[in-house]
């Protein structure tokens, strides 16, 4: 099952809870939130009030996405405010092992995402412990940059590895998705697709309809 997140970072914040409802009136079944805290990346986006905030406009799934430094620290608060997926980066954790687990503990569902230039063997000890794994296909920190080419072939090798432990793991892939990669990114093996700029840039209800003509050619598959 493909499922399309549609990034709030590239909403209109003044109408944000308007373009959430759109967005999900118009199809999309997860809710992606980009977290940052002007360290672990440069910017700074929106954090644990904003979620509480907004979790009554939709019950669609809350995927998190933090882009913070020890991340362990705010978990539990997310939690509370209504996320559905944590994801934490691992570049950005002390002990990776440790802040799966307590996000595990904390009864939702865990996601590992992985910098462009991060090797894939960073999974080789955690990927058991994971429900998802955020391949990000651009550097982290802004929207609307362009897709890194060479994360098809990463894709493609971590989907191989998924298979070969016998896992069902999502791969979500983050940033500068498209109409036109997103063909060659499913098939490459992603199965959870945010996409921002080119969802909430223009008709919200058009660009997802279009998203997901795309992602229905897969589903009879
Ligand atoms: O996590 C991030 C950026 O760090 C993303 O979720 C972006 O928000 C995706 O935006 P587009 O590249 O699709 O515009
Ligand atoms: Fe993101």
């Amino acid at each position: 099952m493909i499922k399309l997140s549609p990034s709030i970072l590239a909403a209109d914040f003044k109408n944000l809870s308007d373009n959430i409802q759109k967005a999900d009136q118009a199809g999309a079944q997860y809710i992606h939130i980009d977290v940052m805290d002007g360290d672990f990346v440069p910017s700074i986006s929106l954090g644990v009030p904003v979620i509480q905030s907004i979790r009554s406009a939709t019950d669609k799934i809350f995927d998190v996405h933090l882009m913070v430094s020890n991340p362990e620290r705010y978990i539990a608060d997310f939690v509370k405010a209504g996320a559905d997926i944590i994801t934490v980066h691992a570049e950005a954790c002390k002990h990776l092992d440790r802040t799966l687990n307590f996000i595990k503990q904390n009864g939702v569902k865990v996601g590992v995402a992985l910098n462009p230039s991060t090797p894939l063997s960073a999974l080789d000890y955690v990927l058991d412990l994971v429900d998802m794994v955020l391949i990000m296909t651009v550097n982290p920190g802004f929207g609307g940059q362009a897709f890194i080419a060479g994360m098809y072939d990463k894709v493609t090798r971590l989907r191989d590895m998924i298979k070969d432990k016998g896992f069902n793991t999502d791969i979500e892939v983050d940033g500068g998705i498209t109409q036109d990669n997103l063909d060659k990114i499913i098939e490459a093996g992603a199965n959870v697709i945010v996409a921002g700029s080119s969802i909430f840039q223009g008709d919200i209800k058009e660009n997802i309809t279009s998203f997901n003509n795309i992602i229905s050619k897969y589903e009879s598959m």
